[in-house]
C-alpha cells in the first residue's frame, strides 16, 4: 500500500470516527406546493417558508424533493460526468485550472491547509464572469473569467449548461422562500445576483487506502448564498450537526438535492441564518462522485446585513465587504497551500 503523502493527513481532532452517525431528522422539504398550482395557493407557500425557515435555523442543511429539475438532465450530468474523469490524467490535464483563470480540472485543493482526496472540474454559470483584477482595495481593475471546453466526454459543456439552467432556477425559488422566511421582500436577494460570479463543481472522490488518515474534502463552510449539491449513491457527506456539534452522514437519496446555507445568507440575514461545517469521508473501496451549484453574487456586491433586519437593538454584526475581493482573495488562497489562513467571513465580524 505504501505510505501516505503527508499533504493528505489530517489532525487527529479532524480524522473521521470510526463509528458513523447517520444523520436522523435532516429536514426533507416537499417543494412540490411550486409547481403543481397554476397560481400559486397561499397557504401551502406558507407552509413552507416555515418549513425552509426552520430548517435553515435549527439546521442549516436540509433536502429538497420534487424540485423540479428533471431526473434525466440530472442522470446525464452523472454520465458525462463520470466519462470526464475516467479519462487519464494528462487527458484532464488539458482542461486544468491555472492560477488566472480557476475553471475547468483541478487536483490539489487544499482546505485548511490539508490536500483533499478528490478531483474537480469547475464551471462559471456565466460565461465570462466578471471578477477583479487582484484582492487589493485600492485596484479597481476587472478581468474576465472564462470556461474551458473539453473535448471529451461530447457535449460536455452543453449537458453542464443546460443542468446548470435548472439548478438556478430552483436556486431562485429557494431564495424566495428564504427572503420571506425572514420577513423580508421575496425578490429581496434577486438583484444581487444579475452579474452573477456562481459556480458549478463536480467533484470525484477515488477510492482512498487511508480512510482513517485523509479526508475527500476537509471541513469548511461554503462561500456563497446558498448550495445546491447532489450526491450519488456512495454515501460520504457528514454535517456537522448545530444540537450537538457531531459529525452526522447524510444518507444519499436520489431524489433529492441537498441545500446547505453559505455564508452570505449568514451575513444578509445578520446571523439568524448560520452557514454549517460539513466535510466528505473517503472509502476505500467505492469511488464518489456529486456534483454542486455555489450560488454567488456579483463581484460589486457590498456584503452587509439586511437593512430591514437591523436596529438599534438588534445593530449589524458585520462590517460591509466586498465580494469580489473576497472571492478573489479566497480563490487565490485554495490554489496552493499557504502558511496564513484563508479569508473568512468572520474576520468582518463587529465584536
Ligand atoms: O461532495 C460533497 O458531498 C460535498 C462537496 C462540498 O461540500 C463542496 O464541494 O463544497
Ligand atoms: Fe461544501
Amino acid at each position: 500500500m505504501g505510505e501516505i503523502d503527508p499533504a493528505f493527513v489530517q489532525g487527529q481532532e479532524h480524522r473521521r470516527k470510526l463509528s458513523i452517525t447517520e444523520a436522523q431528522g435532516i429536514p426533507e422539504i416537499d417543494l412540490s406546493p411550486l409547481f403543481h398550482h397554476q397560481l400559486p395557493n397561499p397557504s401551502a407557500i406558507e407552509g413552507l417558508v416555515k418549513e425552509i425557515g426552520s430548517a435553515c435555523k435549527e439546521w442549516g442543511f436540509f433536502q429538497v424533493t420534487n424540485h423540479g429539475v428533471p431526473p434525466s438532465l440530472r442522470h446525464k450530468l452523472d454520465e458525462a460526468s463520470r466519462l470526464f474523469f475516467a479519462q487519464s490524467l494528462e487527458e484532464k490535464k488539458k482542461v486544468a485550472r491555472d492560477a488566472i483563470t480557476p475553471t475547468g480540472y483541478h487536483d490539489t485543493e487544499h482546505t485548511k491547509n490539508v490536500r483533499d482526496w478528490k478531483e474537480v472540474f469547475d464551471f462559471l454559470a456565466k460565461d465570462p464572469t466578471l471578477v477583479p483584477l487582484n484582492s487589493d482595495k485600492n485596484d479597481s481593475q476587472v478581468i474576465q473569467w472564462s470556461n474551458p471546453s473539453p473535448q471529451y466526454p461530447p457535449h460536455f459543456r452543453d449537458i453542464i449548461k443546460e443542468y446548470i439552467e435548472e439548478l438556478e432556477k430552483l436556486a431562485y425559488k429557494l431564495l424566495e422562500l428564504i427572503a420571506l422566511s425572514l420577513g423580508v421582500d421575496a425578490k429581496r436577494f434577486e438583484g444581487f445576483f444579475e452579474d452573477q460570479t456562481s459556480v458549478f463543481r463536480l467533484n470525484h472522490y477515488p477510492p482512498c487506502p487511508y480512510p482513517h488518515l485523509a479526508l475527500g474534502l476537509g471541513r469548511h463552510k461554503d462561500a456563497g448564498a446558498l448550495t445546491i449539491l447532489s450526491q450519488d449513491e456512495v454515501q460520504g457527506l457528514e454535517v456537522l450537526r448545530k444540537i450537538d456539534q457531531e459529525w452526522v452522514l447524510v444518507k444519499p437519496n436520489p431524489n433529492a438535492y441537498i441545500i446547505n446555507i453559505g455564508d452570505l445568507i449568514q451575513v444578509w440575514s445578520n446571523d439568524v441564518y448560520e452557514s454549517v461545517e460539513h466535510r466528505v469521508i473517503v472509502n476505500s473501496k467505492k469511488e464518489r462522485f456529486s456534483n454542486l451549484l455555489g450560488l454567488f453574487p456579483s463581484h460589486f456586491t457590498e456584503v452587509k446585513p439586511l437593512e430591514e433586519l437591523i436596529n438599534e437593538e438588534n445593530p449589524s454584526k458585520y462590517r460591509a465587504f466586498n465580494w469580489g475581493k473576497f472571492l478573489v482573495k479566497r480563490k487565490s488562497g485554495n490554489f496552493k497551500k499557504k502558511n496564513e489562513e484563508n479569508i473568512q467571513i468572520y474576520h468582518y465580524k463587529i465584536t
